[in-house]
């Protein structure tokens, strides 16, 4: 059975690689106790807090960490209407972290997420193998066999085109997770007492024209290449569905990468996922998502992006106006969706102004 990693094996001082460029965005709705263990790794970084649920309650952060965070009422008072496109009352609400953030690259965690140890027994710096996935690049084009060629010890076997052994820029890292593996609902209540205590020492890019279930728990991206698809969509209160927040942003983030030449990578690291969510509510929430994908991922699989969607924000907007052409007609929710997809890009381009501002200074 794969147990968490103590507050002590954990506390070898590291270097904090992209300190100053790099937030941590976590959601929650309770004191963010867990933060202790992950000190000796997430100290160094600010820290990003969206805090869901009732603004009058206080989230305790542990001493010494340094960060900003932002209720309900902040949302409301920094976005006014456009707040709108950000989830009440679901783990999707992370996505305006990214937004408000002015770093280059974001990772976010759960906080029932904790430090996990690796085969040697040795903790997992989570951070840190997200950073170098992040700084090496990925090879979307063809497979290399011997998976992540930029690896120690690894390289590009034999056969391996040299023309695309510059790989491209890596836009996302997917992590993993040892204990509670991200099921669905259904899974969940067949398999209620499954562990993964699987530890698979792999990084892949994951192909160009293959979509992913992209899971939020333990991810991190490159704002800068990829942040305005990093959209967590309408979920929770008022909504029809819940817990299709993170695959939606993964859905749209693998398409526009494709389009874009960028790449994903998926596997290490691992955190230490502590706890299962409820099956019956996670059902309750997902049971629409269960059988409109069977609608959604091939309408993902045959989008095409126009020549002239050069930059994430057109490609999103390109998207946006597909599905509202092509998915409201699966349910009237994807006419809205398509409506908060716009209102997320003006909201971002808003909070982050690319060219000059209108009093001419630069941004
Ligand atoms: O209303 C809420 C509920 C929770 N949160 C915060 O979000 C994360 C995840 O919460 P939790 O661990 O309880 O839920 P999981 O089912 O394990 O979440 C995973 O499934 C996906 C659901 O969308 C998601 O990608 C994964 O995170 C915690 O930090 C809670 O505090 C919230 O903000 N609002
Ligand atoms: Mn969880």
């Amino acid at each position: 059975m794969a147990e968490p990693a103590t507050a002590t094996q954990a506390a070898a001082p590291v270097v904090a690689l992209l300190k100053d460029e790099l937030d941590i965005v976590i959601p929650t709705i309770r004191n963010l106790d867990f933060l202790e263990m992950w000190r000796p790794f997430f100290q160094p970084y600010h820290l990003i807090i969206v805090q869901d649920g009732d603004p009058s309650k206080t989230i305790k952060v542990p001493e010494g960490f340094d960060y900003e965070l932002y209720n309900r009422n902040d949302i409301n008072r920094i976005l006014g209407p456009k707040a709108s496109c950000i989830s009440f009352k679901d783990s999707a609400c992370r996505c305006f972290g990214y937004m408000v953030s002015k770093k280059k690259y974001i990772f976010t965690i759960d906080d029932d997420c904790f430090v996990a140890k690796d085969p040697s027994g040795k903790a997992i710096n989570a951070l840190e193998q997200h950073i170098k996935n992040l700084l090496s690049p990925s090879t979307p084009f063809f497979f290399n066999t011997l998976y992540d060629p930029f690896r120690e010890g690894a390289n590009f076997v034999r056969g391996y085109p040299f023309s695309l052994r510059e790989g491209v820029p890596t836009a996302a890292s997917h992590g993993l997770w040892l204990n509670i593996p991200d099921y669905d609902a259904p899974t969940q209540l067949v398999k209620p007492l499954e562990r993964n205590t699987r530890y698979v020492d792999v990084v892949l890019t994951i192909p160009k024209g293959t979509l992913f279930p992209m899971c939020g728990m333990n991810l991190a991206f490159n704002r800068e290449l990829i942040g305005p698809a990093m959209y967590f969509g309408l979920m929770g209160d008022g909504q029809p569905i819940g817990r299709y927040d993170d695959m939606w942003a993964g859905w749209c983030t693998k398409v526009i990468c494709d389009h874009l030449g960028l790449g994903v990578k998926t596997g290490l690291p691992y955190i230490f996922h502590s706890k299962a969510s409820n099956p019956f509510v996670n059902l309750r929430k997902e049971y629409k998502g269960i059988y409109w994908q069977e609608e959604i991922i091939p309408f993902f699989q045959q989008a095409v992006l126009p020549k002239d969607c050069t930059t994430v924000q057109k490609c999103y907007i390109e998207l946006a106006k597909q599905v509202k052409e092509k998915l409201s007609k699966v349910d009237p929710y994807f006419d809205n969706l398509a409506d908060a997809m716009v209102t997320w890009i003006e909201a971002w381009d808003e909070l982050n102004p690319t060219g000059p501002v209108p009093n001419g200074k630069a941004a």
